[in-house]
């Protein structure tokens, strides 16, 4: 008991890279005067960066820190110069970054059971602040918690250069050391390619070591347990919605696709298909779709399946309705959602193949080989081509997107699960 308890992590930290030049982290100031000279900005990518330093350094103030209910100032104590997010804007987000993400599972675990208690961190900008060197330094302290929900502090290092500077963080007899100035493996030994950051618990005692030279420049966040949002809750209710104890129902029945209809494809040991049209819109032709930003039922469907044994996987419909709406030749695709644009013209049906061939198409499963749960709802344009008529016109067919869901067949213990339960 007390070894696991003490297996619980304090801190933790990691590395983001960045992408240069065309998406560097900007910071700008602006100092309370307004003066035009005060208007400064420190870019990672700024062909001067030294200029640009201290040009923030002077709109900067003294760091404070807090000492019997005063904020004190002590270079003995701690050297370095700080900002208020009130005169300054960054578009560096620790969010997007997957920083918070990363905080979350290390330092806020959610407690699993009936009793969950679903918490989501929230982070405040609270500083910018410069350590110089040489002798920039923070001495040991324990951060103040501004509420009662804040349970620790993030620090982000902007890349700049330094030497020095390392963060210790104490706990129960144990220290963590995160340093920023050493260069990293991954960004090539370009230290400029990468944003250090490091998260700790507000009770922890902590130091910054000296800057020996250069610039360390940070960040501050308090971080703040907060309710879980509703993506989140989403994604806990859809195991535990009514509907998912029908979908175990249903596939508690050994009567419902017990070993594969003759005609179905069986392939990794599925014995037939389940179709679903997500009902919401998503932007399911874009790059980057992926099932996290399911919303609704459609995450119910995406995440009861997997958990019940079944295999899910997204694809889109292809509606290749050109001759005759009646008899709409309906297409399942491939892996690669992204709207496609074929150079092909389109005169009759052989055409249609051609087409077809081009754009990434769900060679296992047809349409006609999945039992549909729903009717389909929203379309996007899927597959641009080049119609012939008197004219020769770009034309598109629209697709929807769906749930396909694999079933395993029944065997003598029940429903098999699958290994893989999606792809
Ligand atoms: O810059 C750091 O690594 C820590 C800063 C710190 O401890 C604070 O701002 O309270
Ligand atoms: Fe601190």
């Amino acid at each position: 008991m007390n070894a696991s308890h003490e297996d619980f992590s304090f801190a933790c930290g990691g590395s983001v890279p960045i992408a240069l030049p065309a998406e560097t982290s900007e910071t700008e100031s602006q100092s309370s005067s307004g003066s035009s000279s005060s208007h400064e900005t420190a870019s990672t990518a700024a062909s001067n960066p030294h200029q640009a330093i201290d040009g923030l350094l002077a709109d900067m103030l003294p760091a404070t820190f807090g000492l019997g209910g005063k904020d004190v100032y002590d270079e003995s104590y701690r050297k370095a110069a700080k900002l208020d997010p009130s005169s300054f804007s960054t578009n560096f987000s620790p969010y997007e970054t997957g920083i918070i993400a990363m905080v979350a599972q290390m330092l806020l675990p959610d407690i699993e059971g009936d009793f969950a208690v679903r918490r989501a961190v929230k982070a405040e900008l609270y500083k910018l602040n410069v350590y110089e060197g040489p002798s920039g330094h923070f001495h040991a302290h324990v951060d103040t918690p501004r509420s009662r929900s804040q349970f620790g502090s993030l620090v982000v290092c902007l890349p700049a250069a330094h030497e020095g500077g390392m963060l210790e963080v104490r706990h129960n007899g144990k220290a963590m050391q995160f340093d920023c100035d050493e260069d990293d493996d991954n960004g090539g030994g370009d230290p400029a390619a990468t944003i250090k950051w490091a998260a700790f618990y507000s009770d922890c005692e902590h130091e910054v070591f000296e800057v020996r030279a250069g610039h360390r420049v940070t960040l501050t966040y308090n971080l703040y347990a907060v309710p879980a949002d509703t993506t989140r809750y989403d994604a806990v209710r859809a195991v535990t919605s009514p509907l998912v104890g029908h979908m175990d129902a249903l596939l508690g029945n050994k009567d419902f696709m017990p070993k594969g209809e003759p005609e179905s494809p069986v392939i990794l040991h599925v014995c037939g298909y389940l179709g679903f049209y997500t009902t919401h819109a998503y932007a399911h032709t874009s790059d980057d779709f992926d099932p996290s930003s399911l919303k609704g039922v459609d995450m119910v469907i995406w995440q009861g399946f997997q958990r019940l044994g079944c295999g899910v996987c997204l694809r889109p419909i292809l509606n290749a309705d050109c001759w005759d709406e009646e008899d709409g030749e309906l297409i399942v695709g491939g892996e690669d959602f992204s709207m496609h644009i074929s150079e092909c013209e389109l005169r009759d049906r052989d055409d249609l193949e051609y087409i077809l061939d081009e754009w990434d198409k769900e060679e296992d499963i047809a349409h006609a080989d999945i039992a549909w749960l729903n009717e389909p709802g929203n379309t996007q344009a899927q597959l641009i081509y080049t119609a012939y008529g008197n004219e020769a016109f770009a034309t598109a067919f629209y697709s929807w997107c769906s749930i396909i869901i694999g079933v395993p067949p029944y065997g003598d213990e029940g429903r098999m699960a699958l290994a893989k339960p999606y792809a």
